[in-house]
């Protein structure tokens, strides 16, 4: 459906007089494009054309307005079906809303405004939703191959093997690495690189929503569940229905709620807080953790089973401080791009500024790193930024007792200190250090250090 094509109904209506009503009153708008069948299967037959909206008579000749429903919602569960019934039953209609229906009329003089308005308002929402989806499909432009998780360390190129393998299919995707390296970016990455990429991206941070709500976010709840609930909530799962949940800070999810999540994830329907009801719900799941999930799995804060549900695909980002150049890249598309976002001239950043940034270990990744230079760029003097524009804390990391970094890391920050002081002699370091000289040489190939 969209603006320009037509609005298409289908109207299921056995009574002649009737139906032609129906018809002409629909007909009204030039953009719905009616066609009416007299029996259900008529229009069961039909239904790869995809219409966008359906009125069906409860009582037709050849089957129950049930099993209509029920056929319609599993061959084209994006079609909208309106119940119109002769006669009042609350029960039937209940149980028609409950399988699905839009909404449910009883024929009388009513029935054909409250039907215009009802067509009107599912006609808009169509209409949202597909400048949603181009909108999506503007923003996964953004998103493609390459484009905006910036990197060509090794690592990095491993990471971009990793995300367009994971975009070929739905399995479940669990990324890893410190704070600021990027987790959400990959998520989003994977998202707009499949399939589902003109379908909703939904991320929900565990760590962002008090624990008493976190249940009625994820799973949505009914109105009067809980004091507070005024109003029918949908849940995160029901909202990326068809497209993509990114789940952030997944360790710092509740025991009592890791049971839940894992039953709903098995058994592919989600129930309302305060419910009754389970919708089955089709989602790509990726999860993101800065924590070692398997540390907190032998602490007994996290379920073993939910572990391994989770685990699917396991992306694990580097630290900034181990992609190499890739700081540099990094810095000057950063540059660049706040330099266009401003109108400002373009600025350049100095050797010196270079050496800085990339001797700095930078615990915050790629986030401190873009805060630095942006702020750099808005102190520049003139069109190039110089080092002492860099507001960084300290030029070496710090290494020792009580040090933030990993011993691999730390191990790093010894050998380049010890390069830099010997001006790159890799021989007289690997001497001081006791360390082999192939030892050096690999990592100054992984570009985990640079000389000069
Ligand atoms: N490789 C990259 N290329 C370009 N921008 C990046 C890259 N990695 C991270 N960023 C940018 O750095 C910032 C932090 O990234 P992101 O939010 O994805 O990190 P995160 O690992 O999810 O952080 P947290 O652990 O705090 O949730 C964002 O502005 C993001 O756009």
């Amino acid at each position: 459906m969209t603006a320009t094509l037509p609005f298409k109904i289908f109207v299921i209506e056995d009574n002649e007089w009737y139906g032609e009503l129906l018809m002409h009153r629909l007909s009204q708008n030039p953009n719905h494009s009616v066609f009416r069948f007299t029996t259900a299967r008529a229009c069961l037959d039909q239904l790869s054309e995809q219409p966008d909206f359906i009125t069906l008579d409860y009582s037709l000749p050849d089957a129950k307005g049930e099993e209509v429903l029920r056929q319609i919602r599993e061959r084209v569960p994006g079609t909208e079906v309106i119940v119109i019934s002769g006669q009042e039953d609350v029960r039937t209609a209940v149980n028609m809303l409950q399988q699905g229906a839009y909404d449910y009329l009883v024929k009388d003089e009513n029935t054909l405004d409250r039907l215009w308005n009802i067509v009107s308002k599912v006609e808009q929402q169509a209409r949202l939703r597909r400048e949603n989806s181009q909108l999506r499909q503007q923003i996964g432009a953004r998103y493609g191959a390459g484009q905006a998780l910036l990197g060509e360390h090794p690592l990095m190129q491993a990471v971009h093997t990793l995300i367009a393998k994971a975009a070929r299919t739905t399995i479940t995707v669990s990324v890893s690495g410190e704070t600021g390296t990027g987790k959400e970016l990959v998520a989003k990455a994977i998202h707009f690189q499949s399939s589902r990429a003109a379908l909703p991206f939904v991320a929900v941070n565990m760590a962002a929503i008090p624990h008493e709500l976190v249940e009625s976010e994820l799973f949505g709840h009914e109105k009067g569940a809980f004091t507070g609930a005024i109003a029918r909530r949908v849940g995160r799962l029901e909202e990326a229905n068809g497209g993509t949940l990114f789940l952030d800070e997944i360790a710092d999810l509740d025991l009592s709620l890791q049971a839940k999540l894992l039953r709903v994830l098995q058994e592919r329907e989600v129930t309302r807080v305060g419910g009754n009801q389970s919708t089955p719900f089709d989602i790509r799941l990726i999860v993101a953790t800065h924590h070692d999930l398997l540390a907190e799995v032998q602490a007994g804060r996290f379920r073993e089973d939910l572990y391994y549900r989770l685990l699917g695909l396991p992306v694990a980002l580097p630290p900034l401080r181990q992609r190499g150049n890739d700081v540099l890249l990094l810095a000057e598309a950063f540059v660049r791009d706040f330099c266009n976002l401003n109108n400002i001239p373009l600025r350049q950043l100095t050797e010196g500024a270079r050496e800085r940034l990339r001797a700095h270990p930078f615990p915050g990744n790629v986030r401190e790193l873009k805060a630095v230079v942006e702020l750099a760029t808005v102190l520049a003097d003139g069109e190039q930024i110089l080092a002492e524009d860099l507001p960084l804390r300290s030029g070496k990391p710090t290494v020792g007792p009580g040090s933030q970094l990993s011993l691999r890391d730390q191990t790093t920050a010894i050998v380049q200190n010890c390069l830099d002081e010997m001006d790159g002699d890799v021989l007289a370091v690997a001497a001081r250090l006791r360390i082999g000289k192939s030892t050096i040489y690999r990592m100054i190939q992984q570009q985990e250090l640079h000389i000069g």
